[in-house]
């Protein structure tokens, strides 16, 4: 049994795995009490690896190793990007500056395709990335996520002023909220006609955005992308392969 965690801006996701079962799974925030809900005392004794993929800052990965040291023993070991696995190769200079969720992604993304692909990962940032056929990766984008693109609106201006929740729909908004949460999805709607030019690769998706850019992209009538598919577990999945070497 082993506990793999992926611990990014908004919530940190958790999934305790025997083999490629899962077992239990969970999201929290480190400040939501019981990050870990569901796992038995019994069974925090029978977790022999803990694997953890973090983007948070150097502070609050010190705290989560605090909070799992209090239900364990076991030794917390984290994965940083590198600047390879097996032929997957980082496009970085210096990998330990990429994200660590965006190389487990990939390494998830390279072992199931096995071939030129892309990952999205729309959370709390949208970052984008692809991998060429002999798994160089050949670079990627960072956008600010959905909640970011509308708080920072909030947050810049005097009167954007708009509660919080979504509207449906792209149509030219004739509210304040319509103008942004529409603005938004036209922007979405936008980067799946971007993707679905730029690209003719296989695109896994994950996140918790990833289901609007997937429906985004398949409504794209004239997208040269063969296959799109939801993989909202990428990270983990990397972090297994990565730890279990
Ligand atoms: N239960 C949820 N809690 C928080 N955000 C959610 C939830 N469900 C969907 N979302 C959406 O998912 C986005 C955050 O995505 P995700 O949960 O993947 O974040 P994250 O992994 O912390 O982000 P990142 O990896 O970019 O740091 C938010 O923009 C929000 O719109
Ligand atoms: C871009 C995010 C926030 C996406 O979660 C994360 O991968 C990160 O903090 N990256 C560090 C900068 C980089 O990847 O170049
Ligand atoms: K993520």
């Amino acid at each position: 049994m082993k506990l793999l965690v992926d611990a990014g801006n908004t919530r940190i996701k958790w999934q305790l795995r025997e083999g490629s079962e899962i077992r239990l799974a969970g999201s929290a925030t480190l400040e939501s009490g019981d990050l870990f809900e569901g796992i038995t005392r019994t069974e925090w004794q029978d977790i022999p690896s803990i694997s953890v993929s973090t983007v948070r800052s150097e502070h609050a990965r010190i705290e989560l190793e605090r909070v799992i040291k209090g239900y364990t023993a076991t030794p917390v070991r984290f994965f940083w990007t590198r600047s390879s696995f097996g032929r997957l190769t980082c496009a970085y200079e210096d990998p330990s500056a990429m994200g660590a969720d965006r190389w487990h992604a990939l390494v998830g993304a390279w072992h199931e395709i096995q071939g030129a692909c892309a990952v999205v990962d729309a959370g709390s940032a949208i970052t984008i990335d692809w991998i060429d056929a002999g798994g160089q990766h050949l670079g990627g984008y960072i956008l600010p996520g959905r909640t970011m693109m509308t708080d920072s609106l909030r947050q810049g201006t005097a009167r954007v002023l708009f509660d919080a929740g979504q509207a449906e729909g792209i149509s030219p908004g004739q509210t304040t909220a319509e103008c942004v949460f529409h603005g938004v999805n036209w922007l979405t709607r936008a980067l799946a006609e971007q993707l679905g030019r730029d690209l003719a690769v296989p695109v896994l998706i994950t996140g918790g955005d990833g289901s609007l850019i997937k429906t985004a992209l398949d409504n794209y009538q004239d997208s040269r992308i063969p296959l799109v598919a939801l993989r909202p577990d990428l990270v983990l999945d990397g972090l297994a392969l990565v730890g279990a070497e």
